[in-house]
Protein backbone atom coordinates (compact mmCIF):
# COMPACT_ATOMS: atom_id res chain seq x y z
CA UNK A 1 0.00 0.00 0.00
CA UNK A 2 1.45 3.06 -0.81
CA UNK A 3 1.16 6.05 1.48
CA UNK A 4 1.17 9.43 -0.11
CA UNK A 5 0.52 12.89 2.13
CA UNK A 6 1.08 15.24 -1.06
CA UNK A 7 -1.98 16.48 -3.35
CA UNK A 8 -0.26 16.62 -6.24
CA UNK A 9 1.37 12.89 -5.71
CA UNK A 10 -2.37 11.99 -4.86
CA UNK A 11 -3.87 13.25 -8.52
CA UNK A 12 -1.09 11.73 -10.07
CA UNK A 13 -1.46 8.10 -9.06
CA UNK A 14 -5.60 8.42 -9.52
CA UNK A 15 -4.24 9.92 -12.90
CA UNK A 16 -2.15 6.51 -13.44
CA UNK A 17 -4.90 4.31 -12.58
CA UNK A 18 -7.73 5.88 -15.09
CA UNK A 19 -5.07 6.14 -17.62
CA UNK A 20 -4.70 2.23 -17.28
CA UNK A 21 -8.08 1.90 -18.03
CA UNK A 22 -8.77 1.15 -14.13
CA UNK A 23 -12.05 1.83 -12.04
CA UNK A 24 -10.65 3.49 -8.74
CA UNK A 25 -13.33 3.97 -5.65
CA UNK A 26 -12.60 6.31 -2.87
CA UNK A 27 -13.16 6.23 0.79
CA UNK A 28 -13.11 9.31 3.01
CA UNK A 29 -12.38 8.90 6.76
CA UNK A 30 -11.20 10.81 9.20
CA UNK A 31 -9.84 7.44 10.94
CA UNK A 32 -10.28 5.97 14.27
CA UNK A 33 -10.92 2.72 11.59
CA UNK A 34 -13.32 0.15 12.88
CA UNK A 35 -15.58 -2.38 10.96
CA UNK A 36 -18.09 0.67 9.37
CA UNK A 37 -14.92 1.96 7.17
CA UNK A 38 -13.44 -1.41 6.48
CA UNK A 39 -17.04 -2.89 4.80
CA UNK A 40 -16.77 0.74 2.75
CA UNK A 41 -13.39 -0.43 1.71
CA UNK A 42 -14.36 -3.61 0.98
CA UNK A 43 -17.27 -3.05 -1.44
CA UNK A 44 -14.67 -0.22 -3.36
CA UNK A 45 -11.72 -3.18 -3.64
CA UNK A 46 -15.04 -5.61 -5.04
CA UNK A 47 -16.82 -2.95 -7.03
CA UNK A 48 -13.62 -0.84 -8.76
CA UNK A 49 -9.93 -2.26 -9.88
CA UNK A 50 -8.13 0.33 -7.26
CA UNK A 51 -9.00 1.88 -4.17
CA UNK A 52 -7.22 4.39 -2.40
CA UNK A 53 -8.72 5.59 1.31
CA UNK A 54 -8.12 9.02 2.75
CA UNK A 55 -7.55 10.10 6.40
CA UNK A 56 -8.23 13.04 7.39
CA UNK A 57 -9.63 15.36 10.58
CA UNK A 58 -11.47 18.14 8.36
CA UNK A 59 -11.24 21.34 11.35
CA UNK A 60 -13.95 23.20 9.06
CA UNK A 61 -16.44 21.14 9.77
CA UNK A 62 -15.75 21.74 13.12
CA UNK A 63 -17.41 23.95 15.85
CA UNK A 64 -14.61 25.74 17.90
CA UNK A 65 -16.76 23.78 21.02
CA UNK A 66 -16.41 20.83 19.59
CA UNK A 67 -14.30 17.82 19.67
CA UNK A 68 -11.39 18.10 16.99
CA UNK A 69 -8.78 18.28 19.21
CA UNK A 70 -9.96 14.94 20.90
CA UNK A 71 -10.70 13.29 18.07
CA UNK A 72 -9.31 10.23 18.22
CA UNK A 73 -5.85 9.56 16.05
CA UNK A 74 -4.57 6.33 15.62
CA UNK A 75 -2.84 6.58 12.15
CA UNK A 76 -0.66 3.69 12.73
CA UNK A 77 -3.48 0.99 13.33
CA UNK A 78 -5.37 2.84 10.89
CA UNK A 79 -2.55 1.98 7.91
CA UNK A 80 -2.30 -1.44 9.11
CA UNK A 81 -5.85 -2.18 8.75
CA UNK A 82 -6.05 -0.25 5.04
CA UNK A 83 -3.14 -2.40 4.18
CA UNK A 84 -4.88 -5.64 5.58
CA UNK A 85 -8.10 -4.86 3.14
CA UNK A 86 -5.36 -4.92 0.52
CA UNK A 87 -6.04 -0.83 -0.53
CA UNK A 88 -4.05 0.24 -2.93
CA UNK A 89 -2.96 3.81 -2.02
CA UNK A 90 -3.47 5.87 1.42
CA UNK A 91 -3.76 9.86 0.94
CA UNK A 92 -2.65 11.54 4.49
CA UNK A 93 -2.44 15.12 3.53
CA UNK A 94 -1.15 17.78 6.95
CA UNK A 95 -4.21 20.15 7.39
CA UNK A 96 -2.17 23.42 6.18
CA UNK A 97 -1.62 20.91 2.97
CA UNK A 98 -5.16 21.18 2.17
CA UNK A 99 -5.80 24.56 3.65
CA UNK A 100 -2.81 26.57 2.20
CA UNK A 101 -2.57 30.20 3.40
CA UNK A 102 -5.15 32.59 2.53
CA UNK A 103 -7.29 29.70 1.91
CA UNK A 104 -10.87 31.20 1.30
CA UNK A 105 -13.52 29.78 -0.80
CA UNK A 106 -15.96 27.27 0.26
CA UNK A 107 -18.80 25.35 -0.75
CA UNK A 108 -22.69 26.96 0.10
CA UNK A 109 -24.03 23.78 0.78
CA UNK A 110 -27.42 22.33 -0.63
CA UNK A 111 -30.62 22.54 0.64
CA UNK A 112 -31.28 19.22 2.08
CA UNK A 113 -28.38 20.30 4.66
CA UNK A 114 -30.21 23.08 6.05
CA UNK A 115 -32.39 20.48 8.39
CA UNK A 116 -31.03 18.58 11.51
CA UNK A 117 -27.53 18.25 10.99
CA UNK A 118 -27.56 21.62 9.50
CA UNK A 119 -29.51 23.06 12.71
CA UNK A 120 -27.51 21.24 14.90
CA UNK A 121 -23.94 21.72 13.60
CA UNK A 122 -24.83 25.26 11.75
CA UNK A 123 -21.40 25.46 10.03
CA UNK A 124 -21.08 21.53 9.63
CA UNK A 125 -21.78 20.71 6.14
CA UNK A 126 -20.26 23.45 4.50
CA UNK A 127 -17.05 22.30 5.64
CA UNK A 128 -17.93 18.59 4.68
CA UNK A 129 -19.27 19.77 1.14
CA UNK A 130 -15.69 21.73 0.81
CA UNK A 131 -13.25 18.75 2.01
CA UNK A 132 -15.16 16.39 -0.06
CA UNK A 133 -15.27 18.03 -3.31
CA UNK A 134 -11.85 18.95 -2.83
CA UNK A 135 -11.30 15.40 -2.23
CA UNK A 136 -12.77 14.75 -5.40
CA UNK A 137 -10.46 17.11 -7.04
CA UNK A 138 -7.65 15.90 -5.59
CA UNK A 139 -8.50 12.17 -6.37
CA UNK A 140 -10.85 11.86 -9.52
CA UNK A 141 -11.75 8.66 -8.99
CA UNK A 142 -15.11 6.64 -10.60
CA UNK A 143 -16.43 5.90 -7.80
CA UNK A 144 -16.87 7.33 -4.00
CA UNK A 145 -18.12 5.45 -1.29
CA UNK A 146 -19.82 6.51 1.76
CA UNK A 147 -21.77 4.80 5.21
CA UNK A 148 -25.07 5.50 5.47
CA UNK A 149 -24.07 6.20 9.02
CA UNK A 150 -24.31 9.84 8.15
CA UNK A 151 -27.28 9.63 6.35
CA UNK A 152 -27.85 13.53 5.64
CA UNK A 153 -24.14 14.11 4.65
CA UNK A 154 -24.94 10.74 2.24
CA UNK A 155 -27.62 13.02 0.64
CA UNK A 156 -25.97 16.30 1.04
CA UNK A 157 -23.04 14.70 -1.31
CA UNK A 158 -25.47 13.23 -3.68
CA UNK A 159 -27.19 16.34 -4.37
CA UNK A 160 -23.40 18.26 -4.33
CA UNK A 161 -22.60 16.01 -6.90
CA UNK A 162 -26.10 16.14 -9.00
CA UNK A 163 -25.87 20.47 -9.00
CA UNK A 164 -22.24 20.65 -9.82
CA UNK A 165 -21.60 17.90 -12.19
CA UNK A 166 -19.24 16.16 -10.47
CA UNK A 167 -18.42 12.93 -12.36
CA UNK A 168 -18.00 10.87 -9.70
CA UNK A 169 -20.65 7.95 -8.56
CA UNK A 170 -21.74 8.24 -5.31
CA UNK A 171 -22.14 4.71 -3.60
CA UNK A 172 -23.47 4.26 -0.10
CA UNK A 173 -22.98 1.27 2.39
CA UNK A 174 -24.92 -0.30 4.78
CA UNK A 175 -24.41 0.79 8.87
CA UNK A 176 -22.51 -1.73 10.12
CA UNK A 177 -23.45 -2.25 13.96
CA UNK A 178 -21.96 -3.81 17.00
CA UNK A 179 -23.51 -7.24 18.19
CA UNK A 180 -26.31 -5.78 20.36
CA UNK A 181 -26.81 -3.10 17.53
CA UNK A 182 -25.35 0.02 18.61
CA UNK A 183 -23.83 1.99 15.18
CA UNK A 184 -19.98 1.61 14.84
CA UNK A 185 -18.87 5.03 15.59
CA UNK A 186 -14.86 6.44 15.58
CA UNK A 187 -16.81 8.54 18.67
CA UNK A 188 -18.26 5.42 20.60
CA UNK A 189 -14.70 5.38 21.84
CA UNK A 190 -15.53 8.21 24.27
CA UNK A 191 -18.49 6.37 25.75
CA UNK A 192 -17.73 5.02 29.83
CA UNK A 193 -19.27 1.79 30.44
CA UNK A 194 -22.94 3.39 31.52
CA UNK A 195 -23.05 5.68 28.26
CA UNK A 196 -22.31 2.51 26.48
CA UNK A 197 -25.57 0.95 27.90
CA UNK A 198 -27.52 4.23 27.41
CA UNK A 199 -26.12 4.59 24.08
CA UNK A 200 -28.03 1.64 22.75
CA UNK A 201 -31.83 3.40 23.44
CA UNK A 202 -30.67 4.77 20.06
CA UNK A 203 -30.62 1.68 17.56
CA UNK A 204 -33.58 0.57 19.80
CA UNK A 205 -35.61 3.87 19.20
CA UNK A 206 -34.72 3.72 15.72
CA UNK A 207 -35.86 -0.64 15.87
CA UNK A 208 -39.25 0.23 17.99
CA UNK A 209 -40.44 2.86 15.01
CA UNK A 210 -39.65 0.45 12.21
CA UNK A 211 -41.81 -2.23 14.42
CA UNK A 212 -44.42 0.27 14.67
CA UNK A 213 -44.65 0.92 11.18
CA UNK A 214 -44.83 -2.46 10.26
CA UNK A 215 -47.96 -2.85 12.65
CA UNK A 216 -50.26 -0.78 10.88
CA UNK A 217 -48.81 2.97 12.26
CA UNK A 218 -48.04 5.25 9.17
CA UNK A 219 -48.28 8.57 11.52
CA UNK A 220 -44.50 10.30 11.31
CA UNK A 221 -45.57 12.07 14.27
CA UNK A 222 -46.50 9.05 16.25
CA UNK A 223 -43.65 6.99 15.71
CA UNK A 224 -41.45 10.16 16.68
CA UNK A 225 -43.17 10.56 20.27
CA UNK A 226 -42.64 6.73 20.42
CA UNK A 227 -39.04 7.16 19.57
CA UNK A 228 -38.30 10.02 22.20
CA UNK A 229 -40.01 8.54 25.17
CA UNK A 230 -38.22 5.69 24.41
CA UNK A 231 -34.98 7.47 24.53
CA UNK A 232 -36.04 9.28 27.91
CA UNK A 233 -36.78 5.95 29.57
CA UNK A 234 -40.82 5.87 28.89
CA UNK A 235 -41.75 2.71 28.21
CA UNK A 236 -44.88 2.77 26.14
CA UNK A 237 -46.75 0.50 28.47
CA UNK A 238 -46.46 2.67 31.45
CA UNK A 239 -44.38 0.42 33.35
CA UNK A 240 -42.10 1.64 36.28
CA UNK A 241 -39.84 4.11 33.63
CA UNK A 242 -36.49 1.95 33.04
CA UNK A 243 -33.63 4.56 34.78
CA UNK A 244 -31.99 4.25 31.47
CA UNK A 245 -32.49 7.24 29.73
CA UNK A 246 -30.09 9.42 26.91
CA UNK A 247 -29.38 12.76 28.45
CA UNK A 248 -30.43 15.20 25.28
CA UNK A 249 -32.39 14.65 22.13
CA UNK A 250 -31.09 16.88 19.40
CA UNK A 251 -33.86 15.59 17.47
CA UNK A 252 -35.68 11.96 16.75
CA UNK A 253 -37.59 12.62 13.90
CA UNK A 254 -38.93 10.66 10.82
CA UNK A 255 -39.04 12.24 7.66
CA UNK A 256 -39.06 11.86 4.14
CA UNK A 257 -35.95 9.85 2.82
CA UNK A 258 -34.90 12.36 0.13
CA UNK A 259 -35.67 16.02 1.18
CA UNK A 260 -35.13 14.95 4.99
CA UNK A 261 -38.21 17.37 4.93
CA UNK A 262 -41.19 16.70 7.44
CA UNK A 263 -44.14 14.41 6.22
CA UNK A 264 -47.37 13.61 8.23
CA UNK A 265 -48.09 10.14 7.03
CA UNK A 266 -45.85 8.16 5.39
CA UNK A 267 -46.35 7.42 2.16
CA UNK A 268 -42.79 6.72 0.27
CA UNK A 269 -39.27 6.30 1.61
CA UNK A 270 -39.16 7.84 4.98
CA UNK A 271 -35.90 7.60 7.55
CA UNK A 272 -35.78 7.90 11.09
CA UNK A 273 -32.90 9.77 12.14
CA UNK A 274 -31.71 10.14 16.04
CA UNK A 275 -28.81 12.71 16.96
CA UNK A 276 -28.46 12.50 21.12
CA UNK A 277 -26.17 13.13 23.52
CA UNK A 278 -24.97 10.40 25.98
CA UNK A 279 -23.03 11.69 28.24
CA UNK A 280 -20.22 13.93 26.67
CA UNK A 281 -20.79 12.14 23.62
CA UNK A 282 -22.70 13.39 20.12
CA UNK A 283 -24.51 10.03 18.29
CA UNK A 284 -26.30 9.63 15.41
CA UNK A 285 -27.98 6.90 13.74
CA UNK A 286 -31.26 5.98 11.48
CA UNK A 287 -33.26 3.81 9.71
CA UNK A 288 -35.02 3.60 6.38
CA UNK A 289 -38.65 3.13 6.46
CA UNK A 290 -39.29 1.76 2.77
CA UNK A 291 -42.49 1.43 2.28
N1 LIG B 1 -21.12 2.14 11.27
C1 LIG B 1 -20.83 2.51 10.04
N2 LIG B 1 -21.20 1.74 9.00
C2 LIG B 1 -20.93 2.13 7.73
N3 LIG B 1 -20.26 3.26 7.40
C3 LIG B 1 -19.86 4.05 8.41
C4 LIG B 1 -20.13 3.72 9.78
N4 LIG B 1 -19.60 4.70 10.55
C5 LIG B 1 -19.05 5.60 9.71
N5 LIG B 1 -19.19 5.21 8.43
C6 LIG B 1 -18.79 5.95 7.25
O1 LIG B 1 -17.38 6.06 7.19
C7 LIG B 1 -17.04 7.28 6.52
C8 LIG B 1 -16.08 8.02 7.39
O2 LIG B 1 -16.76 8.42 8.58
P1 LIG B 1 -16.04 8.93 9.87
O3 LIG B 1 -14.56 8.79 9.70
O4 LIG B 1 -16.61 10.22 10.29
O5 LIG B 1 -16.44 7.79 10.91
P2 LIG B 1 -17.48 7.80 12.04
O6 LIG B 1 -17.34 6.54 12.74
O7 LIG B 1 -18.80 8.22 11.47
O8 LIG B 1 -16.94 8.92 12.96
P3 LIG B 1 -17.73 9.86 13.89
O9 LIG B 1 -17.72 9.19 15.20
O10 LIG B 1 -16.87 11.07 13.76
O11 LIG B 1 -19.10 10.12 13.35
C9 LIG B 1 -18.33 8.05 6.29
O12 LIG B 1 -18.76 7.82 4.96
C10 LIG B 1 -19.26 7.39 7.28
O13 LIG B 1 -20.62 7.47 6.91
C1 LIG C 1 -16.81 12.62 4.66
C2 LIG C 1 -15.78 13.06 5.68
C3 LIG C 1 -14.54 12.18 5.58
C4 LIG C 1 -15.36 14.49 5.35
O1 LIG C 1 -14.43 14.97 6.26
C5 LIG C 1 -16.36 13.04 7.11
O2 LIG C 1 -17.42 13.91 7.24
C6 LIG C 1 -16.71 11.65 7.57
O3 LIG C 1 -15.77 10.98 7.97
O4 LIG C 1 -17.89 11.24 7.50
N1 LIG D 1 -19.07 11.34 10.55
C1 LIG D 1 -19.27 12.76 10.36
C2 LIG D 1 -18.08 13.50 10.80
C3 LIG D 1 -18.34 14.46 11.89
O1 LIG D 1 -19.14 14.17 12.79
O2 LIG D 1 -17.75 15.54 11.88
Amino acid sequence: MQTITDPDVARDWVFQQRAAGKTVGLVPTMGALHDGHLSLVQTSRKQCDATIATIFINPTQFAPTEDLDKYPRTLKEDCERLAGESVDAVFVPETKAMYTDHFSTYVDPPQVAHSLEGVCRPEHFRGVATIVLKLFQIAPATHAFFGQKDYQQLQVIRAMVRDLNVGIQIVAGETIREPDGLAMSSRNRYLSVDDRRRALLISRSLQLATDLYHTGEKRAAVLQDAMQQHLLGRPADRSEATPLSVDKIDYAVVVDAETLQEIDTINQTAVALIATMVGNTRLIDNRLIVV
